[in-house]
């Protein structure tokens, strides 16, 4: 019997639809999961003439394909990869490839990694983003670590990748664990530009009284200029859709509570342990946080009952105002993001490429958006880049629109309107661009309470004072 190209471990929303995307590619590719039920429907979903199987049988479907054996996993993260790992070690040979493309903590892909060179297996860390529909028409999908494997999956990534201007939406992503370290750094942006686009409604909504009709017709603007993006346009879409249980729309009646994986909290824990500032990041953690205190928040709000808000006096002024603040603030996000990569690039010895990181991310991916274009020329200009802020042409874009995120936040502050992230974002750029912090203020009371020594600007050197107290 002819053997299969390619192994698919795990047919849920993810697996099921990258698998038809390598078989509508030419690959042969079976597939593999615990539940018999989305076995027996694998084969019906498969486009006529693509060679597809599916089977409960984990000896079946090893044994099904070729050697070196290539075999992607798609399964939830943490326990149920070590499990599929520990379940399939022994049916393997050495040289066989394992790729996870789910969204595993790099931590754990560098032990799979060294776990499975023991055996000669070759594991990879892969992140694929895109949802669903990415995953079944193209993704923007992420590979890293061994390079000799990566080589041997290429045509195969290069062929199921979204295109853009005729180019794949993969690239090698760096050494050891850097594929899953990039699409965790991706869901940390994602996080904060969703958190950024929420804030911009709430604004527009409560603060400026628009109709979901209104919105609708706000993103649609926004998403045909230069806010163009994947989560601009899928938020235009949601202000229309109408509720099948109730009258209205379906928005309106989704309890404002929000759910998460666990990624954006990686990227924030990350970010600490290697000194990175991205706050915008951590807010959008943190509010994700926030509004799961839902019976607090009711009990609060009574407490503390806020004014009427003001409505902008003119709206259609207040709208651009709004749109300027959130196409800075979502720059901002990537920047805090992106800085976050060249950090643990060094500290982790990945080689990350940032200019092939924008670069796939301008397709395929949840936070695929035109302003990556703009990004990708900065990284063309200057592969180094160590703050997309200290490039000429972004310099320009952000002088164009930092005035309307102030006013924005100076309505949304008067008006008690919570805007956690566009905050962030100011007080980010205000501190990254001021020669002068007060942090010597800092400095001089731990070195009065601690003796923790201070640096002069006057001199070099390490110095430490008495201080004196007047408290007599
Ligand atoms: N959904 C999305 O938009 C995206 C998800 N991801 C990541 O992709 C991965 C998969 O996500 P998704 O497809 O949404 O998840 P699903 O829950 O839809 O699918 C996971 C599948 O894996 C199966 N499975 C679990 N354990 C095993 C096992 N030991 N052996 C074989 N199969 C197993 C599950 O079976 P059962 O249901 O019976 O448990 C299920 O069919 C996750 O890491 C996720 O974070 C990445 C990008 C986007
Ligand atoms: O990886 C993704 C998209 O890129 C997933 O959709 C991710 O699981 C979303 O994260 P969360 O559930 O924490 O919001």
């Amino acid at each position: 019997m002819e053997k299969f190209n390619y192994g698919m471990v795990g047919l849920g929303v993810m697996g099921r639809n990258l698998l038809y995307n390598i078989a509508d590619n030419g690959f042969s590719i079976a597939g593999f999961d615990l539940d018999k039920l989305k076995v027996t429907e694998l084969e019906d979903g498969a486009t006529a003439g693509t060679t597809v199987s599916g089977t409960d049988s984990l000896e079946e479907f090893v044994a099904k394909l070729e050697i070196p054996r290539k075999i992607v996993l798609m399964v939830p993260a943490g326990k149920p990869v070590d499990a599929v790992l520990e379940n399939i070690k022994p049916l393997l040979t050495k040289g066989d490839i394992v790729i996870d493309a789910g969204n595993s903590y790099f931590k754990d892909t560098n032990r799979r990694v060294a776990d499975l060179a023991t055996l000669g297996l070759h594991f990879m860390g892969m992140g694929v983003s895109g949802g669903e529909k990415g995953a079944r028409f193209g993704p923007s999908i992420m590979p890293g670590g061994d390079l000799e494997a990566f080589h041997s999956v290429r045509p195969m990534l290069e062929a199921i990748a979204a295109k853009v201007n005729g180019e794949s939406c993969t690239a090698y992503m760096g050494k050891d664990a850097a594929g899953h370290y990039v699409k965790m750094v991706h869901n940390g942006i994602e996080y904060a530009i969703m958190q950024l686009i929420s804030e911009s409604y709430d604004l527009l909504h409560r603060g400026a009284e628009l109709s979901n009709y209104q919105l609708y017709e706000v993103f649609k603007d926004w998403n045909n200029g230069e806010l163009n993006s994947f989560l601009i346009e899928i938020t235009r879409d949601i202000f229309q859709q109408k509720d099948s249980v109730s009258d209205g729309f379906l928005l309106d009646q989704i309890l404002d509570k929000a759910g998460s994986k666990g990624t954006g909290k990686w990227t924030s824990e990350e970010a600490l342990e290697n000194g990175v500032a991205i706050p915008t990041i951590d807010a959008a953690v943190a509010s994700r946080t926030l509004s799961s205190y839902k019976d607090e928040r009711i009990l609060a709000s009574k407490l503390y009952p806020k004014s009427e808000i003001a409505k902008p006096g003119n709206t259609e002024l207040f709208v651009q105002e709004v749109g300027d603040a959130l196409f800075l603030a979502t720059l901002i996000s990537y920047t805090q993001g992106l800085s976050l990569l060249v950090k643990a690039s060094e500290e982790y010895h990945f080689e990350i490429p940032l200019k092939d990181v924008v670069k796939i991310w301008r397709g395929g991916c949840i936070i695929r958006s035109s302003l990556l274009e703009t990004f990708y020329a900065a990284y063309t200009e200057d592969p180094n880049l160590s703050n997309i802020l200290l490039n000429e042409n972004i310099s320009k874009l952000v002088k164009s629109k930092i005035s309307s995120l102030r006013k924005t936040i100076g309505f949304a502050t008067s008006n008690g309107i919570s805007t956690l992230g566009l905050q962030t974002v100011l007080a980010y750029f205000d501190a990254y661009t001021t020669e002068n912090l007060p942090v010597n203020l800092i400095q001089a009371q731990r070195d009065y309470f601690g003796a923790h020594t201070y640096q002069r600007k006057d001199q070099d050197g390490v110095f430490h004072t008495q201080w004196e107290s007047t408290n007599h």
